[in-house]
């Protein structure tokens, strides 16, 4: 009896390969395992595709593999029409998987004698968490053939040529239609290209006991309410707009007031209980034309904004969203230098020659800045580690919160949240039409307001991303950020 899970914990195919080891060394028997692995994919494969004239298992030559000889005899006995091949070598003799092949009973043949024919499913079970070189052009010519002729594909664990660490393509990979995965979701099912290629994921318990997987899984996890949940503000009869926190958001110049009244707006809407817009002198005609609940502030100066700063209660700041000037930007961030700060944007470029000054004034202290990079505004603050290609995204985004000692938001249909202590989170709530101009600017806002509250950097910026999320599939597709803004549901909604 299969039993899908629900943690949201996300581990490594080399977490996964210790959980392994650790199931072994306590006794489990790693066959058994593998059993519950195939057997969940067979049904899967029965359930899901009732319309398969025949099932192609293809077989490579490690436990992946064997998880495929599993599924084939299942679906063998269940009647079903089941043709199997086999990748290069035998499996390792004694090992699991050549067990398997012998449990089996059925002769797989040679995997270059396959042609895949209309009303076929695969069943992909080359290569999971031990892939490790770009597929040959032999695997890449089907994986292309399979693709063509539109073949749903089940894979197994991972889509083959997917890398399970990082979500990379090496070389080519299939496309499935679903995707079984044992134990919990790996890195390369959350991000790209990976998540694109996965089809609907399937995470299934075969009986490797949540102590051993705990023990090994490290801090990186889906974001889910049940990360941050706990840190959110509860309202009460005690409650004041104060308490709900003071956001502070700056406005660019006269021609480029939008996206700060975007963040803004999106910060009342996220539970701040006031907001004010700190704006030039020049610009205040037009952002008071537009502002009805947001206050307005005339700040110009590094002077004048050092006078406000004296009132305590203004909890959190949001610079950067078409800020425009970034020397009085960099001006700015250091007054702001022991306050809860969200860089986006302008702020953030305005520290591209020199990373290491902003880094070295939040080095000390609380973590209190969340910087809210895309690709490009990552690079520019991150060169070194954007052009890395050993990393993926999720290295990417906790080397850099810990030279930065900042809470990073990386950006991106598969936005990955890190905090400077290792902790880190893969969003996938965030649908296509977030891609809108705008869109950025109202999480800077949503990510302040939890600020503003009191919440802790790493939940504040993590809450964000998923109610921005959870906003944008609520606004639906064809929304603009001004819609997105409506659309931000309480936080206990
Ligand atoms: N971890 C666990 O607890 C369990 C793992 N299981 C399965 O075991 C799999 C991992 O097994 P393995 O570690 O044997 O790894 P794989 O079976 O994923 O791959 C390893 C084999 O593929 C070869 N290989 C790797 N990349 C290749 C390429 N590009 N071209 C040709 N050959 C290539 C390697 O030389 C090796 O022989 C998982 O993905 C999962 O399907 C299941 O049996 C259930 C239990
Ligand atoms: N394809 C996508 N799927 C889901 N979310 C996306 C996608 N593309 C962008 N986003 C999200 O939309 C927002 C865009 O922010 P940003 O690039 O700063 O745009 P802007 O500056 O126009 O506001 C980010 O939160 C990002 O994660
Ligand atoms: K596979």
């Amino acid at each position: 009896m299969m039993r899908a899970i629900h943690s949201s914990a996300i581990i490594s195919p080399a977490q996964m390969t210790a959980i392994d080891r650790a199931a072994a060394g306590s006794g489990l028997d790693s066959f058994a395992l593998m059993n519950a692995a195939g057997s969940a994919v067979g049904e899967i494969a029965l359930r899901r595709f009732p319309q398969a004239l025949r099932f192609v298992v293809l077989c490579g030559p490690g436990n992946n593999g064997g998880d495929g000889y599993i599924a084939a005899r299942r679906m063998r006995a269940s009647g079903a029409c089941v043709a199997l091949y086999a990748l290069g070598d035998a499996p390792a003799a004694g090992g699991d998987a050549a067990r398997a092949r012998s449990a089996c009973a059925m002769a797989p043949a040679a995997f270059d004698t396959f042609v895949p024919r209309s009303g076929d499913v695969i069943v992909d079970a080359l290569f999971g968490a031990g892939f490790s070189r770009p597929v040959c052009e032999d695997v890449a010519v089907v994986m292309r053939k399979v693709t063509a002729m539109d073949l749903p594909v089940l894979s197994v664990d991972l889509p083959s040529g997917v890398d399970g660490r990082t979500g990379a393509v090496r070389g080519e990979s299939f496309t499935a239609a679903r995707t079984v995965t044992f134990v919990a979701r790996k890195p390369g099912h959350l991000l790209l290209p990976g998540r694109m290629l996965c089809g609907a994921l399937d995470v299934i318990d075969i009986g490797i006991p949540r102590r051993l997987v705990d023990a090994h899984a490290g801090n990186l996890r889906k974001n889910t309410p049940a990360v941050w949940g706990q840190e959110a503000m509860v309202l009460n009869a005690a409650v004041h707009k104060y308490k709900r926190g003071h956001l502070a958001v700056f406005s660019g110049g006269p021609l480029s007031t939008g996206a700060a009244r975007l963040a803004a707006s999106a910060g009342l809407a996220s539970g701040a209980g006031l907001v004010t817009l700190a704006s030039p002198e020049l610009a205040l005609q037009a952002n008071a034309a537009h502002l009805t609940a947001v206050m307005l502030k005339a700040i110009d100066t590094a002077e004048a904004l050092e006078t406000w700063l004296d009132d305590r209660r203004i909890s959190a700041f949001v610079l950067g969203p078409a800020f425009g000037d970034v020397e009085k930007a960099r001006g700015f961030v250091t007054l702001l230098r022991d306050r809860r700060l969200v860089l986006d944007a302008d702020g953030i470029t305005a520290f591209r020659d020199d990373p290491a000054v902003l880094f070295d004034q939040f080095a000390t202290g609380p973590t209190r800045l969340v910087m809210t990079p895309h690709d490009g505004e990552f690079a520019r603050l991150f060169a070194d580690l954007a052009q890395d290609p050993a990393l993926s995204k999720i290295d990417r985004a906790i080397a850099a919160a810990r030279r930065s000692h900042a809470v990073i938001v990386f950006k991106g249909a598969d936005t990955v949240i890190a905090d400077p202590d290792g902790r880190a989170l893969v969003n996938a709530n965030a649908p296509p039409w977030l891609a809108t101009a705008g869109s950025g600017d109202v999480l800077a806002g949503m990510i302040g307001a939890h600020l503003a509250q009191g919440m802790p950097a790493f939940e504040a910026a993590a809450a964000g991303v998923w109610r921005h999320g959870d906003a944008g599939t609520l606004a639906g597709e064809g929304m603009t950020a001004e819609t997105l803004v409506q659309a931000i549901r309480p936080l206990h909604a």
